[in-house]
């Protein structure tokens, strides 16, 4: 980590209320949080406590009801939405719980897809997905598609989409909450190394305090504020 370059990410004084039947359920009340190049930063909290609600603005998923995210310096609510779009696709990279891979593509080509968007060639493409997943060791699944790939492969080449772009920005929300404790460690190896490698600022909710463990900082959402744990990182 570089304690000393700007953040990627930067939440300023972010709250969230949803609209419900019942009146307006407020999720996030004032949450600061800065993710630095090199930074894996753990987010837990129990269900509900918000985890994908940041996640969402942080990722310019969702427009948050008060509050500033930064990224890269840059406040980007006021953006237009085609602004929010262009920085979404190519500086941030996500990671879900479920995989959400095309099952019509073999795993190479799901991986090359983000970068076919952002308008590179065909091979170009592919070689840059061959060089994450023979760094995730899938070297011998570039042509498997998604059914043909177990539970814990399918992360990994979600991993590896979600870094294809050299996003500055991954946000994972739950990567390995689909996967037996076995398989989700090697899975978060897999990320954190990469992560390490990259250079990428990384933000992670989990549930899993094992592996929240092996992050730079860990935060809890506890009643809508963030609340920084002690460091107990474990590197890997
Ligand atoms: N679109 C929405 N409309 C109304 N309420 C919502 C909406 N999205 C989320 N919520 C509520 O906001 C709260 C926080 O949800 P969120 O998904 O951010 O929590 P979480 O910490 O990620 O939970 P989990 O660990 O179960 O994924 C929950 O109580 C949820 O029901």
């Amino acid at each position: 980590m570089n304690s000393l370059a700007p953040a990627v990410l930067s939440v300023h004084d972010l709250t969230r209320t949803y609209d419900t039947a019942a009146g307006g359920l407020t999720v996030l009340r004032g949450v600061n949080l800065d993710v630095r190049p090199g930074e894996i930063v753990g987010l837990i909290g129990p269900s509900g406590s918000g985890k994908s609600s940041l996640l969402h603005a942080a990722g310019l998923l969702e427009h948050p009801t008060s509050g500033e995210v930064r990224i890269d310096g840059e406040a980007v609510g006021g953006l237009p939405e085609r602004a929010r779009t262009h920085i979404r696709l190519a500086r941030i990279g996500f990671v879900y719980q479920f995989h959400h891979l095309l099952p019509e593509f073999d795993a190479r080509d799901n991986v090359a897809l983000p970068l076919r968007i952002a308008g590179h060639a065909l091979g170009a493409a592919r070689a840059r997905a061959e060089e994450l997943l023979v760094a995730l060791g899938l070297a011998d699944r570039l042509t498997h598609q998604p059914s043909q790939l177990s539970g814990g492969e399918r992360q990994r080449v979600a991993v590896a989409r979600a870094l294809a772009n050299r996003p500055r920005l991954l946000l994972a929300d739950e990567p390995t909450g689909n996967l037996d404790p076995a398989t989700s460690q090697t899975v978060f190896e897999a990320l954190h190394d990469l992560a390490k490698k990259s250079g990428v600022a990384a933000l992670i909710a989990t549930h899993n305090m094992e592996l929240a463990g092996h992050m730079d900082r860990v935060f809890a959402l506890k009643d809508g504020h963030l609340e920084e744990r002690p460091a107990e990182s474990q590197a890997y």
